[in-house]
């Protein structure tokens, strides 16, 4: 007989939801993404900031098995993303800024259409879909054509095709631009009870104020790199977020402004 060791099971860490380890990606000369690698943490609320042009969107992107990249890997909840994609995507809900819907849909069939794609029966998808419209505020708006939705509108029917198959990491790029300020409640209302129930969620913003109250880890981008990442409070050291990440990212003009632009 052998003696076994004991199965320390309690002590083995839980897979980070996503581990990007050295991501890259270049745009001919311009470098987006500078090898970056960031832990998000499994039932996190994860903000993801940085100014116009950091790099967050071709960030997610190749963390989600949108797009390419040119170094580096990705797992979510230990599965690699580029080498195991389907099981990969079945983990996810993405939510991709600027990519084209089926807008020729309308809000009721695009959502159904999402649900039907990953696989799940029709009575489930129906009653998820009824809910998802009225969670969203487009139950009226369900017949309507999504190529006729507005920005915000628009933004909202992404967001529940993300949400329909329930999945365990939700990647939200800018969920809340365009999006009216009831709505905007419903959704973080919505996504707080999915963390609370042990979802993770990644939203990128632009808005620290609504970064530091909704989430509970933030990362900062800028130039294509990882400037901080942490709890926010961790990040933040006292300060508000939005006066951290001026410090962090710079680039304020203390000038006097356009002196053309006086009109007195
Ligand atoms: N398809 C592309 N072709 C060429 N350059 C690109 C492409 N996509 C992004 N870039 C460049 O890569 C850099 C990072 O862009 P990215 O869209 O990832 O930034 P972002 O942080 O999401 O910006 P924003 O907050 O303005 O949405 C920018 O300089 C952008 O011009």
């Amino acid at each position: 007989m052998t003696d076994s060791l004991p199965l320390e099971t309690s002590a083995v860490p839980a897979a980070p939801a996503l581990a990007i380890r050295g991501l890259a990606k270049r745009f001919g000369e311009k470098i987006a993404v500078n090898g970056i690698s960031l832990d998000v943490p499994a039932g996190s609320f994860f903000g993801l900031v940085g100014p116009n042009g950091a790099g967050k969107t071709t960030l997610l992107s190749m963390a989600t098995g949108l797009l390419r990249p040119e170094h580096g890997q990705v797992w979510v909840h230990g599965t690699d993303v580029w080498a195991e994609p389907l099981k990969a995507k079945r983990l996810m809900g993405v939510l991709p800024d600027g990519v084209r819907l089926f807008d020729r849909l309308t809000g009721e069939q695009l959502v159904t259409y999402a649900g039907l794609l990953r696989g799940m029966d029709r009575a489930t998808v129906a009653e998820r879909v009824q809910d998802l419209l009225e969670a969203m505020d487009l139950a009226n708006d369900a017949g309507t054509l999504v190529v006729d939705y507005s920005a915000g509108m628009t933004k909202k029917i992404a967001l529940a095709s993300a949400l329909i198959h329930a999945p365990r990491l939700l990647v939200l790029d800018e969920p809340f631009e365009a999006v009216d300020p009831i709505s905007a409640a419903n959704i973080r209302d919505i996504l707080a009870g999915y963390v609370a129930n042990g979802g993770t969620v990644i939203v990128s913003s632009h808005v620290m104020d609504l970064v530091q109250r909704m989430c509970d880890h933030v990362a900062v981008v800028s130039g294509g790199n990882l400037l901080a990442a942490g709890t926010v409070d961790e990040v933040r050291g006292g300060e508000s977020l939005e006066d951290r990440f001026v410090q962090l990212v710079g680039g304020r003009t203390h000038s006097e402004g356009l002196p053309w632009l006086r009109t007195s």
